[in-house]
């Protein structure tokens, strides 16, 4: 049975990792700091050595004491206003945590990583839906350090014989269809957790942050893929990687875009109540529109996804958050 060492494994999507891999008949071993992670999204047997990924002894001796095959590294920091206004923190945890990350493999001689990377390098698309290819102007620090991070990985790869899939996700979203994890953490930001919480009375109304793009309904449009279904991705390039595959870059999204009145309709739905909404102006350093060319990784990786619809993303996000909301609520009941 194959090791693998996932960072990042105590977080939102790590933790749906860890489970497709324990599905998939994989070891998983999670390395966290628990900056935003939390213990319990860790399974029950699973082992958690809690450390910073940038610390590269660590990562080395974690590699070597599970006797990992390869690495899949989730650790990083990812909320973009955040990002603009502590850059350095930024630049820090996502290009030196993926620097003492591989050096650990490199001393370790593990050689197989999968990097959890984000449309966020391509900054505003000129052209919809955006392919691999695209030119990459990222417009915030996340998505500049993450788009460094991708090319210090290619660095590394070249010289140490290393083989990388970096996957760019689109927005994820949604929980795991068993419930056995999901977003754990309050104060959403996310469009699906935020129009959840609304539907759930943990908020008054979603702001819809600008009516005045150029879409179809003038609200920003987005690529929202399920978080198991990344998941999924993620242990298709592992077998493509350990099955002596190269490295590549590829778009994890489904190809369709849906708007924000289309994202709330669906959560109404999905509640069988209202959502309330208000119109705000736009908010700073969104795009219109955000797509994915998204043949590549089914193509390359035989990737076939199981709950490609905006109804299964916002039913199990759904589910979950009113399973988190369900305690809370006895308790003021
Ligand atoms: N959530 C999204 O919509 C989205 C979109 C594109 C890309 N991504 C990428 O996916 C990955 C996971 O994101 P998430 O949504 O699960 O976030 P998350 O905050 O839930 O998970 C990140 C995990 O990494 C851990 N971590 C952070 N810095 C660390 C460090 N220096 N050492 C060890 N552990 C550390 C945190 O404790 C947490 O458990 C990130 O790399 C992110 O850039 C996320
Ligand atoms: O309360 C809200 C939250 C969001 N939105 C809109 O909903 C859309 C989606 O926004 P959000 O869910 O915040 O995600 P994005 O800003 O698109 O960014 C996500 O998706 C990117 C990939 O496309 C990743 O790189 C980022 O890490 C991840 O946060 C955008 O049009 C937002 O303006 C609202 O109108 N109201």
């Amino acid at each position: 049975m194959t090791s693998v060492l996932v960072t990042g494994g105590a977080g939102y999507i790590g933790s749906q990792a860890v489970l497709a891999l324990m599905d998939a008949g994989f070891a998983p071993v999670v390395l966290d700091d628990l900056s935003t992670g939390l213990r319990e999204a860790v399974p029950p047997g699973v082992p958690l050595v809690v450390g910073d990924v940038a610390d590269a002894a660590l990562v080395e001796r974690a590699l070597r004491d599970h006797r990992a095959g390869a690495v899949m590294h989730f650790a990083a920091s990812l909320i973009v206003p955040e990002s603009v206004a502590r850059p350095l923190a930024y630049w820090r945890n996502n290009l030196a945590g993926t620097l003492g990350l591989l050096e650990g493999c490199v001393a370790a001689g593990v050689r197989r990583l999968v990097f959890s990377s984000t449309a966020a390098v391509y900054g505003i698309p000129e052209v919809l839906p955006v392919a691999e290819d695209a030119p990459c102007r990222p417009i915030n620090p996340y998505g500049a350090s993450k788009l460094a991070a991708e090319r210090l990985i290619g660095d590394a790869a070249a010289a140490h014989g290393l083989s990388c899939v970096a996957l760019r996700y689109f927005n994820v979203a949604g929980a795991d269809p068993l419930g056995r994890t999901g977003r754990r953490r309050p104060g959403a930001t996310h469009l699906i957790a935020v129009a959840c919480d609304a539907a759930l009375g943990r908020r008054d109304a979603v702001t819809v942050f600008g009516d005045d793009y150029d879409t179809p309904d003038g609200t920003g449009v987005r690529d929202y893929v399920h978080v198991a279904d990344l998941a999924t991705a993620h242990v298709a390039a592992l077998r493509h990687l350990l099955d002596g595959g190269g490295s590549a870059t590829l778009n994890c999204g489904y190809g369709r875009g849906h708007s924000v009145l289309s994202v709330l309709r669906a959560v109404e739905h999905a509640a069988g109540r209202p959502v309330p909404h208000r119109i705000a102006p736009r908010r700073a350093g969104d795009p219109p529109a955000v797509i994915a060319v998204a043949d590549r990784v089914r193509a390359l990786l035989g990737w076939q996804p199981a709950h490609d619809s905006l109804d299964r993303i916002v039913g199990d996000a759904l589910a979950w958050e009113g399973r988190l909301a369900a305690p809370a609520m006895r308790a003021l009941a």
